[in-house]
């Protein structure tokens, strides 16, 4: 059986509690102080701390669900003492120090740091892509106004007013992940799979015609090119987070409980 503890009690974490795959268990829970009542209210029947340190049992894998501030809280504390990390908050890595940190307890605690695919694919493509020369790469993420509310948009657009599609961010990868905490982990993922944070652009359109969460990827170089699109549904909880990213959570989970695994 592999033991889960989760970081965080949101949309993300709700949802791979509830389809958490047979052979693994969701037994714990990080949550923020005095947010324990929340979480098992969010999760079920699970104990819920506010460290690492705290943690009744050591988990066979610790699920950061919790957007930047949980990874930057417990992440360094749980591979520094060897227990595995799988991460959906990728553009936290924009933060050299907090990257340099991750690095550092992984050497010492020689446990893992997996990075979530999250709400985007073709991540594998753009890995071997980036073993070739002169790769170009330029994501644009495209939500509806809601998908945007609570992030810099706010400060650049009127998002209740717009009636046609606005960008409100152009620029490096790292940029975006730094200034939209909630919104552009996908652009860190394409990043670090890819051209890197600051060689990749990054464009966020706020589209009151958008059906769905849409993010799409264009790459070129010694490889060929390609493009990507993908038009993601919101999860329930939160118009901000696609439903693929608790998916690539629990697909992950599965990966790890397979002999055979792609
Ligand atoms: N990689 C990807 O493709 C994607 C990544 N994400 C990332 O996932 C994050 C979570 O998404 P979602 O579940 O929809 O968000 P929600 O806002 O629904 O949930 C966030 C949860 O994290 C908890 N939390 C926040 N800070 C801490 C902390 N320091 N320690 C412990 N718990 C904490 C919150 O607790 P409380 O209720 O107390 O605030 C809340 O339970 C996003 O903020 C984003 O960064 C999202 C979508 C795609
Ligand atoms: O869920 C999404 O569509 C993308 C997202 O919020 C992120 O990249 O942080």
């Amino acid at each position: 059986m592999l033991d889960i503890a989760l970081i965080g009690h949101g949309a993300i974490a709700a949802h791979v509690a509830a389809h958490c795959p047979e052979g693994a268990r969701v037994g714990a829970v990080i949550c923020r102080p005095g947010r324990a009542a929340a979480a098992r209210a969010a999760l079920g029947d699970v104990s819920a701390m506010e460290a690492v340190a705290d943690l009744p049992t050591r988990p066979g894998l610790l699920i950061d669900c919790a957007g930047h501030e949980g990874l930057r809280a417990h992440g360094p504390a749980a591979l520094q003492s060897g227990i595995d990390l799988l991460t959906v908050s990728v553009g936290a890595l924009a933060d050299p120090e907090l990257e340099a940190d991750l690095a550092r307890a992984v050497a010492e605690g020689g446990a893992t740091l997996t990075l979530a695919s999250g709400a985007i694919g073709a991540l594998d493509a753009l890995r071997a892509a980036a073993r070739g020369a002169d790769l170009e790469v330029t994501y644009r993420g495209r939500k509806p106004p809601a998908g945007w509310h609570g992030s810099r948009a706010e400060e650049v657009l009127d998002l209740d007013a717009l009636t046609g599609a606005e960008v409100h961010f152009s620029g490096t990868a790292r940029e975006a992940a730094r200034l939209y905490p909630k919104n552009a982990n996908v652009a860190a993922a394409v990043a670090l799979a890819g051209a890197g944070f600051d060689a990749t652009r990054a464009v966020l359109i706020a589209d009151p015609e958008a059906g769905g969460n849409l993010h799409e990827i264009s790459a070129r170089g010694s490889f060929g090119r390609f493009e990507f699109r993908i038009e993601g549904r919101a999860l329930p909880g939160n118009p901000r987070s696609s439903a693929l990213t608790a998916l690539s959570v629990l697909a992950e989970i599965r990966r790890r409980l397979s002999g055979i695994r792609i």
